[in-house]
């Protein structure tokens, strides 16, 4: 007769997809408050209100090159000569009006003088003496720079629940916000568990690892915007395992890695099982199948599987998407090597593009740590199907 965890009673869900498991472990967190946070320390976090521009960008109609501003129709044949009349530069734009066969000597971002509605770069033209110029070719409208043409004061351009990346906080910038209104920060703890797993920086035994899953998370949970709460390594002891989660307090969830799959050790598994509440226990999917999600004394716990790669590509397709709110953004893409799947998992390869075509990495196994680093994307192959060279995928860029 089979024997084990898998067999117990349970009142649980097991192999749950991976969009359950993500809205599972979404479900489990709690409603947080807003707060007001200065643009530059706002990296990560979750706008919390839609945001309009406060002003109009450009805030005036614009060069786009350095050159002359002038008339289009005065420059349709060429070569064409025009006199100078002044010069509007940023900041100090020409007072005055350019009339038929004048120009302005105009600069990037230098507002356009009325009168002008075209731009001949400084390439296209020859000067004949200080106030006169030959253009080689006409002036374009295209190369003004409308004002409002990239947003409009009033408009509303970034919505509530936008994730905050570098360039997103670079546009609340612009638009005006100094200030942004976002969800605080989700207080996360972090655990590894293991006896063999030794904090880096000191000797290692054979059959020891350094935990490089408490780095490689706490990086991407800072990332994600939440606030990391070390809990540092627990052995492969129940009671010290249980004791240290009691120290989790103040946390709004408990991230941990290793310890719940099929072993007698596997002490995270058992907590939940035995002491705990389990929401699910494995999801269909490879690598990452083992991970399991519950609570400990009313603290939601996400166990992920001890080994690196199984624990970064659940990171990346469960727990960030959870908890920032953000769906996992994939591409469609050619494939250059054959994927597959298992009929009852999707599979998450390690892969990498060349030339616009995703290849498989090579090890796929979930011990090849070098994989985390060397392979640039994830493609993923739903439950039960193959792909062939030449078929369309979905990747994920890691
Ligand atoms: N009989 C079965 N055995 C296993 C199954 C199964 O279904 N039946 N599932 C396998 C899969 S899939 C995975 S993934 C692993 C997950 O196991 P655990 O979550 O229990 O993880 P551990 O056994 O604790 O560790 C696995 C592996 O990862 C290394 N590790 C752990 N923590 C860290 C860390 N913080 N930093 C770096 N490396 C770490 C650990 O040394 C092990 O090598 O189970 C399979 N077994
Ligand atoms: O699926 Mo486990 O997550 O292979 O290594």
């Amino acid at each position: 007769m089979t024997s084990g965890p898998e067999h117990l009673e349970r009142d649980f869900p097991m192999h749950v997809s991976v969009s359950e498991a993500r809205e599972m472990l979404a479900a489990l967190l709690p409603q947080r408050q807003t707060e007001m946070v200065v643009a530059k320390e706002a990296l990560g976090r979750t706008l919390a209100a839609d945001l309009a521009a406060l002003v109009s960008h450009p805030s005036a109609t614009e060069s786009a090159l350095d050159g002359i501003a002038c008339r289009a129709a005065d420059t349709q044949s060429v070569p064409s000569e025009l006199r100078v009349v002044g010069e509007s530069r940023a900041g100090v734009p020409f007072a005055g009006e350019v009339g038929t066969g004048e120009c302005v000597r105009i600069y990037t971002g230098a507002p356009l003088p009325r009168g002008a509605d075209a731009i001949c770069p400084v390439e296209k033209l020859e000067e004949i003496d200080s106030a006169r110029v030959r253009l080689l070719s006409p002036a374009s409208t295209g190369d003004v720079r409308h004002e409002g043409g990239d947003f409009r004061a009033g408009e509303v351009v970034m919505q509530a629940g936008t994730w905050l990346s570098a360039p997103r906080l670079a546009l609340a910038t612009a638009l005006g916000h100094a200030q942004l209104p976002v969800y605080q920060r989700l207080r996360v703890a972090l655990l590894s568990t293991g006896d063999e797993v030794v904090e880096a920086g000191q000797p290692l035994q054979a059959g020891q690892v350094y935990d490089s899953n408490s780095v490689g998370l706490s990086a991407m949970l800072q990332e994600a915007g939440c606030e990391v709460l070390p809990l540092g390594h627990a052995p492969d002891q129940p009671e010290q395992l249980a004791q240290i989660l009691a120290g989790a307090g103040g946390a709004d969830v408990l991230l941990s890695s290793g310890g719940v799959s099929m072993g007698k050790y596997d002490f995270m598994r058992d907590l939940l099982l035995e002491g705990g509440k389990v929401s699910f226990w494995k999801v269909r999917m490879r690598p990452g199948g083992p991970a399991i999600l519950g609570g400990w004394r009313g603290l939601p716990v996400f166990g992920l599987p001890g080994n690196p790669v199984s624990s970064l590509v659940v990171f990346h397709v469960i727990v960030r998407p959870a908890l920032t709110g953000q769906p996992v953004q994939t591409l469609k893409l050619r494939a250059g090597t054959p994927f597959r799947s298992l009929p009852d998992k999707t599979a998450f390869w390690r892969a990498n593009l060349v030339g616009g075509v995703v290849h498989d990495y090579g090890q796929q196994g979930s011990g090849i740590l070098r994989s985390l680093s060397e392979a640039g994307a994830l493609v993923v192959v739903p439950e039960g199907q193959r792909v062939q060279v030449g078929d369309d995928v979905d990747v994920i860029l890691l």
